[in-house]
């Protein structure tokens, strides 16, 4: 059985992903969510075990210590991290996978997954990046501050991703990396274990 695919979505904070994941796996149910582990506290209606694995600094250490996560990262004062297991044994039964995570995160993915699809969404301007990290309401002002610059930071690294979307409108943005999703399935490259596998081209007459 062939792996599935796995799909790295970065992205500033408060650009979208969350939001775009959603609707994505919506519109993919075969998809699969990575739900990872932060030392960050929940926010309002946050469920521990869909939104993240809420875990305390000595816990996530411990994974860490366990080699239980295929990357992490420290971001703005908190740790998050991608569980390996789970990733692995779903890529390994033939399912896609999704990880939505930053950028220091994103790029150690990459080292261990150069075969991965990298897609950075990308804010149409740094004000409405700001209002919409704004709007949310979930961070106090030195945070948004702290975010913004890293913002401008993780951009900066755009040119290590495979694709950039701009997060306009949220079922455009969708609609594109839905196509992305579905080229990647039809690369070439991804069809060589199976040339043994068929049949020998039919003799001239
Ligand atoms: N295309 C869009 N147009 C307008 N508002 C949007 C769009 N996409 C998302 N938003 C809004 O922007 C805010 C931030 O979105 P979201 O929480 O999904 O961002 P995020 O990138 O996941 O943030 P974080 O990395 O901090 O978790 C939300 O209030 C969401 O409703
Ligand atoms: N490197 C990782 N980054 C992650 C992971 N899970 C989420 N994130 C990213 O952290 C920031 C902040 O998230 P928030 O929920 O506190 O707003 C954001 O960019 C997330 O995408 C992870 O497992 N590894």
């Amino acid at each position: 059985m062939d792996k599935g695919l796995l799909i790295v979505l970065s992205g500033p904070s408060g650009v979208g992903k969350g939001t775009v994941c959603s609707v994505l796996r919506e519109k993919m149910p075969d998809l699969v969510y990575s739900v990872s582990a932060t030392t960050r506290t929940p926010r309002q209606g946050e469920i521990d075990g869909v939104n993240y694995f809420f875990k305390s600094r000595e816990q996530f250490q411990d994974m860490i210590a366990r080699d239980a996560l295929l990357e992490h990262a420290e971001y703005v004062g908190n740790y998050y991290g991608t569980p390996r297991d789970f990733v692995e044994r779903t890529l390994a039964s033939g399912k896609d996978v999704i990880l939505e995570i930053e950028v220091q995160g994103a790029l150690k993915v990459k080292e261990k997954f150069p075969e991965g699809v990298f897609v950075f969404l990308m804010p149409p301007s740094l004000d409405e990046l700001k209002q919409r990290i704004t709007g949310r309401g979930t961070e106090t002002q030195d945070t948004i501050n702290h975010r913004m610059t890293v913002a401008v930071e993780e951009i900066n690294l755009l040119g290590h991703y495979d694709y950039a979307v701009v997060n306009d409108e949220i079922d455009a943005a969708c609609h594109r990396i839905q196509s992305i999703i579905v080229a990647e399935h039809c690369r070439g490259d991804r069809y060589l274990s199976h040339l043994a596998e068929l049949p020998t081209p039919i003799e001239k007459a």
